[in-house]
């Protein structure tokens, strides 16, 4: 399949005295293949994303939020606008994926120890980062272990202390809980909300779950089916700190009903019934 000529996904140094956004996507686009085979899965997109943000997209399943995300990691190259995205060498973009994306070749520990290596942190201050995560994880007695002996929702700690250790710019998180069981998913949901409040990580945070994003998010953007524009922008109703509790307010609910309704659409109007947000939305 044909790449579309190269255009600008940039990745600028961070700072500037006018707090500029830690990600700013403008016109953006992807396409694949060419001619009468293209096809359009993402776009166009505005969107930016405040330092110590932490916003969630949802949207229909094939409506192009992994397409967004691999653009905004470097990935993958718009086929038309732009991504700006402000990291440093010191603070670099952080990835999570649904499939753990940790190595089974080294120890937990090792693994936790890999981004600060990359960063050429020095090695007995590169040590204490990753135990200090492993221990705010609940894992300091698994540092030496393989990744096969872990649970599922162990190794996804694991992807989540090695992508905080080396404290970074922005987080790009692509459905990172998908794969566990539904009170795994709010025991981890939970323990993420607490970090990044703790941390105010800007993260950017893909996910099938309304109920996920409306926790987890500082703004919440619903993206129509392909090709996958943003429809709606909502606040959940409970501002920071907060927890996992709010689950359980009206205002949420009805925030909550009120997005399904438009993404009920949406996953009719792109006919991908398949993986929508079971056990996520009202029924
Ligand atoms: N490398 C590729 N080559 C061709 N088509 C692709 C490629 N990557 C994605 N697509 C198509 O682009 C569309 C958007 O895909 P993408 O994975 O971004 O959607 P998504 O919203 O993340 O889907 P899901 O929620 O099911 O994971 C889909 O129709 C997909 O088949």
């Amino acid at each position: 399949m044909g790449e579309p000529p190269p255009s600008s996904a940039t990745h600028r140094p961070a700072a500037g005295p006018a707090t500029p956004p830690a990600l700013r996507a403008h016109a953006l686009a992807r396409s694949f293949g060419r001619g009468r085979k293209a096809l359009a899965a993402l776009g166009p997109v505005d969107a930016e994303i405040a330092p110590g943000e932490c916003v969630c997209v949802v949207g229909p399943s094939g409506c192009g939020k992994s397409t967004l995300l691999r653009i905004a990691a470097g990935l993958l190259r718009p086929s038309a606008g732009e991504l700006e995205l402000r990291v440093s060498a010191d603070r670099p973009a952080a990835m999570i994926f649904q499939d753990y994306g940790i190595y089974d070749w080294k120890t937990v520990l090792g693994n936790v120890r890999f981004g600060l290596d990359l960063q050429r942190v020095p090695r007995k201050e590169a040590d204490e980062r990753a135990r200090s995560w492993l221990t705010r994880m609940g894992l300091a007695d698994f540092a030496g272990a393989y990744p096969a002996t872990l649970s599922g929702g162990m190794r996804q700690r694991v992807a989540l202390a090695r992508a905080l250790a080396v404290d970074p710019g922005i987080l790009l998180m692509d459905e990172p809980f998908a794969a566990l069981d539904a009170q795994l998913r709010t025991v981890l949901q939970d323990e993420l909300l607490d970090l990044t409040q703790t941390t105010r990580t800007t993260t950017l945070f893909i996910t099938h779950s309304l109920e996920e994003a409306l926790v987890l998010g500082d703004r919440v953007l619903v993206m129509s089916a392909r090709p996958g524009r943003i429809i709606a922008e909502r606040r959940p109703p409970s501002g920071r700190p907060r927890t996992g509790a709010v689950r359980a307010t009206p205002e949420f609910t009805a925030l909550k009903a009120e997005l399904w309704q438009l993404l009920r659409d949406e996953v009719n109007r792109g006919g991908s019934a398949r993986r929508t947000t079971e056990g996520a939305v009202p029924a």
